[in-house]
């Protein structure tokens, strides 16, 4: 399904209802739009709970949607802002997803959030699953993705010998090693949200930017197989599909 301003793929084929593609004339509209659509569902949440919760992920392409959704009058001090997927490094590591969260997102308004980095000073990754696990209790209102240009999202890659195991896992959280996996870079050792966790998210945004990344998206579907694509994980339901903001 795609909204008004793109006609709907014809690759999508029977995948397409599980999807809304929101394609942006700039980047400046793909931001706010962005902010906008993630705020919405925080503060719809808000209404109905004491406290909410955002999924966040890493990687290049969120940093201004976060700047900007950071602005979002919210009352952010009821709001717990964790992790989609990590690598295993330490918070305030500069190659870290949560210092990508931290200076981008928990500025102004956002401040106020309390945030849950995945990883810890002295903390096994056993642990920092575990914990990870206890607070995903908690259902997600929103959950926000990447994709990377090798068709992973989160941290599920392509080939990961690990992947089978994530798709399957009934858990939140798995600690997977994605060694051998170009798109993973140096950093094979991470912790990642699971399909399963994922589907207990009320919404999902995916943020892609470039042609590059929309001819990926599109022979993802086209293809049809997580393995070879792990971002299909992240399509939702013809009643909650995965909202994909895109802009060239
Ligand atoms: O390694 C990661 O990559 C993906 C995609 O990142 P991008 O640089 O292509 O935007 C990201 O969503 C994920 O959180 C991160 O760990």
């Amino acid at each position: 399904m795609a909204d008004d301003h793109s006609p709907t793929p014809s690759s999508a084929g029977h995948l397409s209802s599980r999807y809304v593609l929101h394609a942006h004339p700039n980047a400046d509209a793909w931001v706010w739009a962005a902010a906008v659509a993630i705020a919405a569902e925080l503060r719809r949440d808000l209404v109905l709970r004491p406290r909410v919760r955002l999924l966040l992920s890493g990687g290049t392409t969120p940093a201004p949607v976060y700047a900007a959704l950071a602005k979002a009058p919210l009352e952010w001090d009821r709001v717990d802002v964790a992790l989609v997927d990590e690598r295993w490094l330490l918070p305030d590591d500069p190659d870290s997803n949560a210092r990508l969260v931290r200076t981008h997102l928990l500025q102004d308004h956002a401040g106020a959030a309390r945030f849950e980095p995945l990883t810890s000073s002295g903390r096994r990754i056993e642990d920092a699953v575990a914990i990870a696990n206890a607070h995903a209790h908690q259902a997600a209102s929103v959950a926000v993705l990447g994709m990377g240009e090798d068709g992973h999202t989160a941290s599920l890659f392509p080939g990961m010998a690990d992947l089978d195991r994530a798709l399957g896992s009934r858990q939140s959280y798995i600690a997977v090693d994605a060694n051998g996996c170009s798109g993973a870079r140096q950093w094979h050792k991470r912790i990642s949200l699971t399909p399963a966790g994922l589907a207990r998210t009320r919404a999902r945004l995916l943020l892609l930017q470039g042609a590059r990344k929309r001819a990926v998206f599109e022979q993802a579907l086209a293809s049809g197989d997580v393995h070879r694509w792990p971002v299909l994980a992240a399509l939702g339901t013809s009643d909650s599909p995965l909202h994909v903001h895109w802009y060239a």
